[in-house]
């Protein structure tokens, strides 16, 4: 579905700080746009507000400063809220969070009526968005009837029964196995796309916020820390953590020697080696390596740590005389600890 152009943005956060009664501030001074159609991730560890900023967008939670807007009207303020049934957003929770009581039908069912629907027209509507998501042999099934995935799958249904201009996904697939992880994650990306609609999709997970999304945001230290493309987020990090939050990253810690417009150098014992950057220049800090940054084979010497088979990649960790790095090969790896290898740095990034 198409975005009008100039269409306002989904949802615009203003200096928004967010806090419990007789708290602290969780997150202040949020700045935040996510445009019609668009999908942002909100990455960052437990605890560092991602659900405080998802109920504050619908509505469950007034903020203590600042503003919120919703497809160009002014929802939250300190003194004045929208209630949460007059904002056009679909909520897909953590703990899916289905009425107990409620038939599956009678659960999808109920943002249709809300929508002013007929009680049998939102039945009928339901069971075709059921039926259209492959799940009409649950319409009659109560919750507790239902596998974690098919609770997903329903809570999912809901919220594209809502009919929003905005979707809020909280951590949807945090209490689903892998292959489940992957099953849902697929299918709120393909009808999060079908119904066109903006989303924020909050996780802990870098490899699902980076591949889902169009910008990450990433929270921690009581705001966002970095808001950026995933690449941008993942190969030029603000710093340390979020370099550690957006995927694997070793820091090697008072490693740069020197940084121009175009290059970055980094002490490796009584070597010194230079790599492309696209990092602002100056002296100091440290340097974050990713995995794929890095290869087996070259003219520095290291000692293998450890080595790690994951399936489809093997991590092995580096001691090198700039620090432990981590190269990733694919499939199984002939090396053990204790090898001498050789090794060579293709990309770095300093971060204070
Ligand atoms: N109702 C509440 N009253 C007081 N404090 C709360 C309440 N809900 C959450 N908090 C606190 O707010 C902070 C942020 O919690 P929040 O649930 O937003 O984090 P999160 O990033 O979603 O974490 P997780 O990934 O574990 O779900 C935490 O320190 C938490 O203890």
């Amino acid at each position: 579905m198409g975005t009008p152009v100039n269409a306002p943005a989904a949802l615009s956060c203003r200096g928004l700080g967010l806090g419990y009664d007789g708290s602290a501030l969780i997150l202040s001074d949020v700045d935040l746009d996510v445009g019609a159609g668009e999908v942002l991730a909100l990455l960052g560890p437990s605890g560092s507000g991602k659900t405080t900023l998802l109920h504050a967008v619908a509505g469950f939670v007034a903020p203590r400063t600042g503003e919120l807007w919703l497809g160009g009207v002014l929802a939250s303020t300190p003194r004045r809220c929208l209630p949460p049934e007059r904002r056009r957003v679909g909520v897909v929770f953590q703990n899916y969070a289905l009425w107990p009581h409620l038939a599956v039908r009678d659960i999808v069912a109920y943002p249709v009526r809300r929508r002013g629907v007929p009680a049998a027209a939102a039945r009928d509507a339901a069971g075709e968005l059921l039926d259209r998501m492959g799940l009409s042999d649950l319409a009659d099934r109560r919750p507790a009837q239902l596998s974690g995935g098919e609770q997903q799958r329903v809570g999912l249904a809901r919220a594209l029964a809502a009919d929003p201009a905005l979707f809020l996904f909280d951590e949807p697939t945090a209490h689903l196995d892998a292959h489940l992880r992957a099953i849902v994650l697929a299918e709120v990306a393909r009808r999060r796309a079908e119904a066109g609609a903006a989303a924020v999709y909050a996780t802990h997970d870098a490899a699902e916020a980076l591949a889902i999304a169009g910008r990450v945001a990433v929270l921690h230290g009581g705001g966002a820390a970095q808001v950026g493309t995933p690449d941008e987020v993942y190969r030029r990090p603000v710093d340390r953590t979020v370099a550690r939050l957006s995927g694997p990253a070793s820091v090697l810690d008072g490693a740069v020697l020197d940084r121009t417009a175009e290059s970055v150098t980094i002490r490796a014992g009584d070597r010194r080696v230079t790599v492309a950057t696209s990092a602002p220049p100056g002296g100091g800090g440290a340097a974050v390596v990713r995995p794929d940054w890095v290869r087996l084979g070259g003219d520095l010497p290291a000692t293998v740590a450890s080595v790690r088979f994951a399936g489809p990649h093997t991590d092995i960790h580096l001691d090198t005389a700039a620090g432990q790095v981590v190269v990733r090969g694919s499939g199984s790896s002939r090396h053990a600890p204790g090898d001498h290898v050789m090794w060579t740095l293709c990309e770095a990034w300093p971060v204070p």
